[in-house]
This record gives structure tokens, sequence and C-alpha cells, in this order.
């Protein structure tokens, strides 16, 4: 039989064995004792895989495992009716049947349901069975215990267990002192094991996430037998065949000394390649703490730098096939991969190195290390790259690879710089001829230095006024982080409202009911905890009808979150283009929209204390409350990621396409005229309830091209390249620009509004107003956009006369046919300049 039901108990001399015969369950003799466990039926040598009261011994010969009267628990008592062992729990079941299956899990259960209500897999004592789960499981942990000795199954002080912060991983634990460490799970293996990868014989499953942290695995073959045991100071698997052949060892750990954690001490190497002694080496950039005990090869006491790290000019050094070191206090962010890895362990100064988090599909995620780095050992194959940090002068160039492409590199610089040289004249020769070409150059430049110097300026503004203090007339909350955990049910996707190039948007709502918006920022810039606190206040300050509420924010580690008022209608995008939710908006809707992001807009270029160009005006960042009043987000966010948006990777920094002004899409000059030309775009767009962009991407390298053409003087190929880029851009980026502009030119302008929406002759005036107002802004000069404050007064006062918007400079360009060359300098000459091959 394999079960036990409320009317039939298990004696000391009988056994249950699992229905297809594989285990056996019963009472079995050690140490002098006897205990009730379970063991392979057809293994000769015995091979008890679970016992159940391991650390409560039977000595007499009369116990019994019972089902306890009330049908809750499963009972192991003893002749004097003493509970040596009980499930403990309360199950209250109608029919209870406890039953051994051919797993080897032994559950409770209520009879011909598959309602399990205790089963021994949860309880693992030694080893883990196919299918049993060692980890971190509903609140508790599972690990596996070594018995005392060989005849003795108590538990004793070994244990493999996992550690959970960090990255998690394995321990093999003497008491509380590490043993050896299997390392994290980096896709589809453990780091200290990149031999025993999938060989096709296990699925391995290792699963991690908020609530568990579990691994388990299950034998493909089914003529296999495998189990997992920890025995003392090692952890063995064993496999078998199912005919009954005794066990072969398939794999053991430590495996050799250098698994024995620490076996180098810190910031250490060690390999076993040239014997089975553990080789110990400092890596490159450290040296032994003390020369005299490494030498005796005593070297517990690890390595220390040579030269300490100085932040700002450190570099990597790189160690194949590493296991990575000790993750205890390692960070991970599954979501960037090396590259950026990389630069965020550069920007904190007390980064010591990186990897990988996973090593599939060519390796995703990043680990982050800081302090010493701890077991760390090197394998000959398999395993990934680590990167640790060494002073900029430690890192060496040694591979015989690196130094011929320095080579290279040399040559070309030589080769560029003799060029370079030669064609000095020409240049020279250019631009003395051409005066306003000069003139159009320092006209870019001082755009860029004016468009810089608010930042600074704010930033000094912000020092002098005591905010990186906090300010007392600030209300600016820094959240907990587990408030805003709380608050957006721990993230829940049920909760996300959208993702943007910053980072995750989730809704919320705080203890009584306010609700929010929460920005979880993905990437942060350069920036300290102190700025960023400053930065914030400052953006807070921003206040406006207008603008969205900055609450405030939440730092936690290296996580920083914003939180805002939470916006009932979601974004303009949301609506205007979707015909189903377009005519939600009337015209008079439409055009206090335009009015109040033109309010909006004016707040930040001139009425605030501060200037402050937005950079990336579109419809996803106009919100929309409950009675549809547009609150402008994201102002001032691309101050949080730092000024230099040209090496920033996120679209949200360089802006977005179909809203850039030719300037700043073509020579990355921004200003508030080129806010005003997005706002330009968004009128229009609002108008017309379509999309000025299609889908494109731009090769950034092309401003790089027409600089190059320029100083070498060798347009005809370039230009060729850029003209290319040009039309591209305006086929897919100026769709309803070019639309508004042949119907105002062939007096049809009104046929522009959304279809979705009825006009009437009342709202003509207003319609036409805008469509005009909106050309103005997209105009190809900066000079010849009026400003927002002109752009108020314009959209208020519907009699005054305004000026006949220009022909945008896209369009001539498409028409490049028309075109003969040009002499001028101004942006729309450089495109012609471009076209001259034609
Ligand atoms: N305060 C808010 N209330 C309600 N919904 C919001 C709020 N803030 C953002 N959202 C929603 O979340 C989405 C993502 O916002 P986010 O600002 O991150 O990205 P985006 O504006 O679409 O793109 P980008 O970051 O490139 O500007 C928005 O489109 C909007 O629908």
């Amino acid at each position: 039989r394999d079960t036990i039901t409320i009317n039939s108990s298990l004696s000391a001399q009988e056994t249950l064995v699992s229905s297809g015969g594989v285990f056996t369950l019963g009472f079995f003799p050690a140490n002098k004792y006897k205990y009730l466990g379970i063991w392979y039926t057809k293994i000769s040598k015995q091979t008890i895989v679970w016992v159940a009261n391991r650390d409560s011994p039977i000595n007499d010969t009369s116990s019994v495992l019972t089902i306890s009267s009330n049908r809750s628990n499963l009972l192991l008592q003893s002749s004097s009716n003493n509970v040596l062992w009980s499930t403990s729990i309360s199950a209250n079941l109608v029919n209870p049947v406890a039953q051994l299956l051919d797993s080897g899990n032994f559950v409770l259960m209520e009879n011909n349901t598959d309602k399990i209500v205790w089963q021994s897999f949860d309880h693992p004592t030694d080893t883990a069975l196919p299918g049993m789960k060692v980890g971190f499981i509903s609140g508790q942990y599972r690990n596996l215990v070594s018995w005392s000795g060989s005849d003795d199954p108590s538990s004793s002080n070994y244990k493999f267990s996992l550690r959970l912060s960090g990255f998690p991983e394995f321990f093999l634990l003497d008491g509380l002192k590490p043993v050896g460490r299997n390392g994290p799970w980096v896709g589809d293996h453990f780091s200290t094991e990149p031999a025993v990868v999938n060989n096709g014989t296990f699925t391995s499953e290792y699963v991690s996430n908020d609530n568990e942290t579990y691994y388990t695995y299950y034998v493909n073959n089914p003529s296999i037998m495998s189990r997992v045991v920890v025995n003392q100071s090692t952890i063995k698997r064993y496999v078998a065949d199912t005919s009954g052949s005794n066990w072969t060892l398939y794999w053991t750990f430590p495996s050799d000394q250098c698994d024995n954690y620490g076996q180098c001490g810190s910031n250490a190497l060690c390999n076993t390649y040239t014997s089975t002694v553990p080789d110990c080496t400092c890596l490159t950039g450290f040296q032994p703490e003390s020369e005299k005990d490494w030498k005796l090869r005593d070297t517990s006491a690890g390595c220390i730098r040579q030269v300490e790290l100085n932040c700002t000019s450190d570099g990597f050094i790189t160690i194949n096939n590493a296991k990575l070191p000790d993750t205890t206090n390692a960070t991970v962010d599954t979501t960037i991969g090396l590259e950026e890895c990389r630069n965020r362990c550069l920007m904190n100064c007390s980064c010591t190195g990186y990897a990988n988090s996973d090593t599939l599909n060519g390796g995703s995620g990043c680990v982050t290390w800081v302090g010493d780095l701890v077991d760390l050992r090197q394998f000959t194959r398999g395993a990934q790259d680590f990167y640790y940090r060494v002073a900029g002068s430690q890192v060496p160039v040694t591979s015989t690879k690196k130094n011929r492409n320095t080579g290279i590199i040399v040559t070309c610089v030589v080769l560029g710089l003799l060029f370079l040289a030669s064609t000095v004249y020409l240049i020279h020769k250019k631009l003395r001829k051409n005066h306003e070409n000069v003139a159009y150059m320092q006209r870019q430049r001082q755009i860029s230095f004016e468009s810089e110097r608010p930042l600074a300026l704010v930033r000094d503004k912000a020092r002098e006024e005591g905010l990186s203090t906090d300010g007392n007339d600030i209300v600016l909350r820094v959240f907990h982080a587990s408030v805003i955990s709380a608050a957006t049910n721990n993230f829940a996707l049920a909760n996300k409202l959208g993702e943007g190039g910053f980072g995750t948007v989730f809704k919320g709502e705080l203890e009584g009911g306010q609700q929010i918006a929460v920005k979880r920022l993905s990437k942060f810039s350069t920036q300290g905890l102190g700025e960023f606190k400053n930065e914030v206040i400052l953006i807070a300050k921003l206040q406006h009808v207008n603008l969205v509420r900055l609450l405030g924010c939440s730092i936690e580690g290296e996580e920083r979150m914003l939180v805002y008022e939470y916006m009932e209608n979601k974004s303009l995008d949301t609506i205007i283009f979707y015909k189903a939710r377009s005519s939600q908006l009337n015209w008079h809707k439409r055009f206090e929209i335009i009015k109040g992001i033109a309010r909006g807009v004016l707040y930040l270029h001139e009425d605030s204390r501060f200037r402050i160009i937005h950079r990336d005006l579109k419809t996803s960042n106009v919100l929309l409350d409950d009675n549809m009043n547009p609150k402008i987000s994201d102002f001032g966010i691309a101050r949080i990621f730092g000024g230099d948006e040209k090496k920033s990777h996120t679209n949200r920094v360089v802006g977005t396409y179909g809203y850039m002004s030719p300037e700043y899409a073509m020579d990355g000059v921004f200003s508030v005229k080129s806010d005003v030309f997005s706002f330009g775009v968004l009128v229009l767009e609002i108008i017309s309830g379509k999309k000025n962009r299609g889908i494109f991407s731009v090769e950034p390298s092309l401003n790089l091209l027409s600089y190059v053409s320029v100083l070498f003087n060798i347009h005809l190929f370039f230009s060729t390249i850029k003209a290319n880029f040009i039309t591209n851009y305006l086929e897919y980026n100026s769709k309803i620009i070019l639309q508004a502009w042949t119907l105002w030119k062939e007096g049809k302008a009104l046929e522009l509004l959304d279809s979705s929406i009825s006009s009437n002759s009342n709202n003509n005036l207003q319609v036409m107003r805008c469509i005009q107002v909106g050309l103005l802004c997209v105009q190809d000069r900066q000079e010849d956009r009026p400003h927002m404050s002109e752009v108020v007064l314009m959209l208020n006062s519907l009699n005054t006369s305004l000026t006949e918007p220009k022909q945008p400079v896209y369009f001539s360009v498409r028409d490049a046919s028309n075109m003969e060359s040009s002499s001028s300098c101004t942006v729309s000459d450089m495109t012609v300049t471009v076209i001259e091959p034609r």
C-alpha cells in the first residue's frame, strides 16, 4: 500500500511503497534509535532521502504514524502516546489521506481531490530530489541540512542555504561561517559551475522574484534517478539508473581548494590550472597585504591596492572565465546592458567591479560590487567576464591585439593630422571668403552658450538661496521607498501608466486616498544625491496651473523616483490620435488646451524665476486633468539627468523626432525657440488629430559628417549622404507641417481640422488663427519664430493682424529641382550646399 487513512495507521513494522515502487516510507534504525524516513526501494544500500523526526529519535519498538483524530495532522507517536513528530498544521480535512508518491514526496491531502495540505518536499532534510524547491519560498527558507554523521540523521551545523541579500546566492555554511559559495545564478547555471551547464540530463529551474527565490531541477531521462545531498562540508549530486544499480558521483562542491570560501583572501584570484594546490595571485594593480605571509602561502589577509582609486580617471581590467566574487553586497539591475553597467560603475566612486547578471544570449543585466572583491576564481572555459576597477595608471595594455589596435589608431591619427594640416590652408581660405559663414558659426555658438547659461545660473541661484539645505518654503516630500512601493502595489504591472525615455510611470494611491503618478527613473545622471535633491527642489518650485505638480521624490540606494499628481485623463496623445476617443475633445476644448500649453511654456521661458527650456514638448508630455485642463509634464527632468544631453542615449534627452527644430535636429543647438518650434508642431497636431512624425531613425553621425565635410572640403561625397538624410527626415518628420503649409497656401487651411470634430463659422476664426500661429512657430529660422509671450498674445487677441508664415525650408529642400545654389549661410543654406551636386 502507499497510503495511510484515518482508519489505517503505519506501525513500526510496516512500510508504505509508492505505487511505481520507487520509494519506501518506514522506520529505519540509526545511531541506536529509530527514525521515520523515506528511501529508494531498489537501491540495495539503503539511501535515506528524508527523515521526519531527525531531532526526536524513537527509542521504543511500537511507535506509530497516524492521522490525528481531528483530521488535521500526521502524528508520530511513541508507545506512551508522546508525540515525537507532527506535521503541525490545522487542516481540518473531511476525508484525509497521506500518500507516498513515486517522486519521493509524502503528502497529506483531502481524499479524491488534489488539495495537498502538507508535503515532505516543503520540509527537506539533507537531500533535494527532482522537483523539490530549495531556497526561499512562501516566506520561509528551505535549506538542506547535513546529517551529523553517516549513522546519525540529527541536524548538523552544515547546511546549504540561500543568502537573499545583494545578488542572491547559495552558500555552504558551517554554522554561520561560509565554507563555499555556489555563486549567483547567471542565466542557465550557477557562477561556480560553468562546466555543468545543462548537458541534457537535467533541467534546472531557478526562480527569483520579489516573493521567492529558489532552485529546483528535473531529470530528463526517466530511466535515471538523481539526488543532491549535503554531506558535512560538501554538496554532491549522484545519479543511478532506475534498475537499482549503485550511485555514481556526478558533481561535487567544493571540487577543489579554490572552491573553499575566500581561499586566497580578498582582491585575489584563485586557480588550479597547474597543480591541485591553489595558485593565489593578487589581481593586477593589487599587492599582498603581507608579503611575508603570502610567501608562506598564508593568503588569508588578501591583497590591497597599489594605487588608490581617484574616481575620475579609473579604468577596468577584465578577468575572463571568472567565478563572480561574493555578491552579498552587490547590486543588480536586470534592465540594462554591459555598457551602461560600466558607466554606472564608473559614475559611482565606491563601485569596484561589474559584470553581466545573465550570461545567456551574449549577456545582459548588470551586477555592480562595492568594497573588496572576495572569493574570485578563474576557470579555463565556460564562465563569464568580470571587470574590476583600478586606478587609471594600473590599467595594463598587454594584449597584442590591443597593441596592434593602438598601432593602427596612432597611424590613423598621424595620417589624419597630416591631412588636416594640408587642408588648413583650404579651410582658412574658405572661411575668410565666406564672412557670413563665420557669423553663422558664431551665432550658433552663442546660442549654445545661452542655452547652457540658465542651467548654471539656476544652480548658482539655488545655492544662493540655500536650497541645498532644503529651503523651508518648499513643500516637497521625500517619500520612503516602501511608501511608494505600497502605493503602487509593489509596482504592479496593472498599475503601469506608460513608459518613456526616462523610465516607467506607475499609478499609485497614498494612504489617505491621494492618487499619484510615480516615475521610476531607469537611468540617472552623474549627479550625486545632493545635486539630485537640489534639482528636484528647484523643479518643485515651478508652480503653474498648466504644469504638472511634482509632489516629491524618493531615493533609495541607486533608485530615484519622482512623484507627481495623478492626471485622470492621461496624456494628450492617448486621446487626439485615436478615433474612438478624439471626439471627447471638441474644438472649444482643443483651443483651451492650446492656450493652456502656451501659458505653461511661457511660464517656463519667461515668467518663472528660472528660465527653463523644456526641450521635449510633445503630446505625450501634455497631461489632462479630470476637466481636460492641460498640464505640461517632464519639464526640467532633462536637468535631473545632467546637462550633457549629447552623451545621453534616451530619446527623451535628445528630443523627439517630429518635434525637433531643424537647428536642434541637425546641429544639436537648442534655445527657447526650439521649444517654440515644438509648440508649433503640437498646435498643428491638436488641430488635425494627426501625428507629424513617422518612424525614422536618425544617424547621429550625420552632424559629424557635416563638420568633416567642411573641414576637408569634400562636400561632394558627404553632401550626398546628408541630402539623403534630410530628405528622409522630411519624409517622415514633417507630415503635418507640410500638409498645413500646402492647405494654407491653397487657401484651404480649414481642411486641416480633425474630421472627428465639427467646426462652425464661430470657430473658424480661432481655427485659422491657431493654424497660422502653428505655422509661424515652425518656421525654419529661429529669428522668424515668435517668442512665447507673442504666441500667447496672438492666441488671446484674435483681431490683431499677424505676419504671413514663411514657407518651411524643408519644403524647399524637397523641391530640390527649384534650387540652384546659395551663398548665404543660415541653416537653410547649409541644406542648399548639401544639394549642390544634384
Ligand atoms: N502624472 C501623470 N498622471 C497620469 N499619467 C501619467 C502621468 N505622467 C505620465 N503619465 C503617463 O505615463 C506615460 C509615460 O510618461 P513619460 O513622461 O515617462 O513618457 P513619455 O512622455 O511618453 O516619453 P518621454 O519620456 O520620451 O518624454 C505618459 O504617456 C502618460 O500617459
